[in-house]
């Protein structure tokens, strides 16, 4: 039996005004899969995920979500979303578990109190990204790396059906990188489905279940995620993508650009 499609894009063409940026992708994430989606600086990577967001405009094809089709803003609350470069630092004090708990207030009834079970989930979020010993600590306090945990806490504290992110491990040291990969580890063995926009693939290439290449706006590569090579792990060409259309031999690789390197 396969896995029920989480998230289903066929022929979307998605853009801003009347440009189109993506056009005519076709993309399907089933439960349990954690896809990278790769490509060179402007190919379209973000805005692929922010057609699915409702950020930028579909204007055609059809995109699914659970099964239904993706509509009114308020069917986008099973997404949960943690968008590229942000912090969460901010002019007002907040701590972790005030910042987690915004997250839950789509989930809320009419009187949006937390119950004891909305708390349980936050707290759930918490442990999820590590930040267990920090849950009262003030956002401001901790370093980027460890706030993109709290974004990541903040968008699983609505449980949603599917997590997208954009670069999660961008603009953070290495062993900030380690973290939001062990992070993302431990989301993929708990079974939540993730769309994750990157050009590193390294600490992720173990968590990685699929790959796909945005090149000037197409699809260019759905298959297999790359695979590091150990002896060249500092080299600019360090990852090799296998081929998803292997038993054709003389087919050229679809990576045309060099989106996983040192771009
Ligand atoms: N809000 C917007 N309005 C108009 N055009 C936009 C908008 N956001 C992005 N674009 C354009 O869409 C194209 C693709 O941008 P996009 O951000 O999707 O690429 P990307 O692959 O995610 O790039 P990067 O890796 O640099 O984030 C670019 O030409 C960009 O200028």
């Amino acid at each position: 039996m396969t896995s029920p499609a989480v998230v289903r894009m066929r022929d979307v063409t998605i853009g801003y005004g009347d440009r189109a940026v993506v056009r005519n992708a076709d993309l399907t994430v089933t439960d349990g899969e954690v896809v990278a989606v790769l490509g060179a600086n402007g190919s379209g990577k973000t805005t692929l995920v922010r057609g699915l967001l409702g950020l930028a405009t579909v204007m055609s094809g059809d995109v699914e979500l659970l099964g239904h089709p993706l509509r009114h803003r308020r069917d986008r609350a099973a997404i949960g979303y943690v968008p590229q470069r942000h912090t969460v630092g901010g002019a007002i004090a907040s701590t972790v578990r005030e910042v987690v708990s915004s997250g839950r207030l789509p989930r809320l009834g009419l009187l949006g109190r937390l119950g004891a079970a909305d708390r349980a989930v936050v707290t759930d979020a918490i442990d999820a990204v590590r930040l267990t010993g920090f849950a009262d600590t003030n956002v401001a306090e901790l370093s980027g790396g460890q706030q993109r945990r709290v974004l990541i806490a903040r968008a699983l504290a609505a449980e949603p059906g599917v997590l997208v992110m954009d670069e999660p491990t961008a603009g953070v040291d290495q062993v900030s990188q380690q973290a939001l990969a062990d992070t993302i580890r431990q989301l993929a063995t708990r079974g939540v489905p993730m769309i994750i926009v990157t050009h590193e693939v390294g600490p992720l290439a173990d968590v990685l279940t699929r790959a796909v290449v945005v090149s000037d706006g197409r699809i260019t590569y759905d298959g297999p995620p790359p695979t590091v090579l150990p002896h060249a792990a500092h080299s600019a060409d360090h990852h090799h993508l296998p081929d998803p259309h292997a038993e054709d031999a003389r087919r050229p690789s679809p990576w045309i650009e060099h989106p996983l390197g040192g771009a």
